[in-house]
């Protein structure tokens, strides 16, 4: 079965290669809780469902790396053991026998700054604690990490220049006193959200220069972000601030054939105008106990856990994501 931009689903055709996927694990050793919009929340659970993840993607010989989509731990972790629980679930996803690429969200943020989460999380920390990276995994393809929290209030020293704009930035949008407050907001401006952040410009220019390379190099490229870049893909309040502009660049060229996301929860998915998918991943802290997102069964409620087989049918199996012929 092909789709608008060459991916397929998996049961036919050549693959390229196979990557293992997960999102929002969001670990705490403590009792489940809800969301603000009391969703369940299973926060000893989503460990489980992780070391199921690795597991599967252990059984299955052909993945070429795993990748998580940020939001490692949840930000009701007590800070005591924030450390800890960062370390542990960092070695759960070790024990993945191939390359494992993390990025960062709001909630790795709430627990350590980072200066202390990207040495843990293995992120290539280069130039004072930028957290975005690239990678090749198989000749002809390119992932394009990109760092949601770049501009953003929350993980950067209180007096830094960052978060500085970014709470100038709310200040001029978001007229609530609780700045996770989308109240009075309309539409797409929802996302004018504490909890989510923007790319700065040093970024938007790396971002530039790595597409312009790809598309000399005429490889293909998967851009990655913990915050959704498409608001047909996720609802109104998750979506990265500046989300249109990072589209822009990423529709000055061909290369971007696919764009993956956590932080909604609810996971969605779909195609741009200029054919790129977006695919935003189900958070596995909302996988309720009894049941998995990695068990390939189905057995389980398809709205909130499943990743359903979509028009554009990436993943193969579940929790796995397949490329094939990308044109
Ligand atoms: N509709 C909403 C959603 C969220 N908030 C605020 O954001 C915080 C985090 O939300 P979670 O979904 O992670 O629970 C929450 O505590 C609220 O302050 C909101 O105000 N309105
Ligand atoms: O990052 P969280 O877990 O606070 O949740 C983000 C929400 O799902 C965005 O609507």
């Amino acid at each position: 079965m092909g789709s608008a931009n060459g991916l397929t689903n998996g049961r036919g055709g050549h693959p390229l290669f196979a990557f293992g996927v997960i999102t929002d694990v969001q670990y705490a050793d403590i009792p489940n809780g809800h969301s603000f919009l009391g969703v369940p929340r299973f926060y000893r659970h989503s460990m489980l469902v992780l070391q199921r993840a690795v597991k599967s993607w252990n059984n299955n010989k052909n993945l070429n790396f795993a990748i998580h989509f940020g939001d490692i731990v949840d930000g009701k972790c007590p800070k005591d053991q924030s450390l800890n629980a960062v370390k542990k679930v960092v070695d759960e996803f070790e024990n993945f026998k191939g390359p494992v690429y993390h990025m960062i969200g709001n909630h790795c943020l709430y627990n350590l700054p980072r200066d202390k989460l990207l040495p843990l999380l293995k992120i290539p920390n280069l130039d004072g604690g930028r957290a975005y990276y690239e990678f090749s995994p198989a000749p002809g393809y390119r992932f394009v990490v990109l760092d949601g929290y770049d501009i953003s209030a929350i993980g950067w020293p209180h007096d830094h220049p960052k978060t500085l704009e970014a709470l100038k930035f709310l200040r001029e949008r978001n007229p609530n006193s609780d700045k996770n407050s989308p109240n009075g907001l309309e539409g797409l401006d929802r996302r004018f959200l504490m909890f989510n952040g923007a790319v700065g410009e040093e970024q938007m220019e790396w971002l530039d220069c790595v597409l312009r390379d790809a598309t000399n190099m005429k490889q293909k490229v998967v851009v990655c972000c913990h915050l959704p870049l498409d608001p047909g893909a996720s609802s109104q309040e998750p979506l990265l601030w500046n989300y249109d502009e990072v589209m822009d660049v990423i529709h000055r060229y061909d290369c971007v054939k696919v764009c993956l996301a956590g932080h909604d929860h609810e996971g969605g998915h779909s195609i741009d105008s200029h054919g790129i998918h977006h695919r935003v991943l189900e958070a596995a802290l909302e996988c309720p106990p009894g049941h998995d997102i990695y068990d390939g069964g189905h057995s389980i409620d398809p709205h909130r856990i499943h990743h359903p087989v979509l028009e554009a049918a990436l993943e193969y199996p579940p929790g796995t994501i397949m490329l094939e012929q990308m044109e």
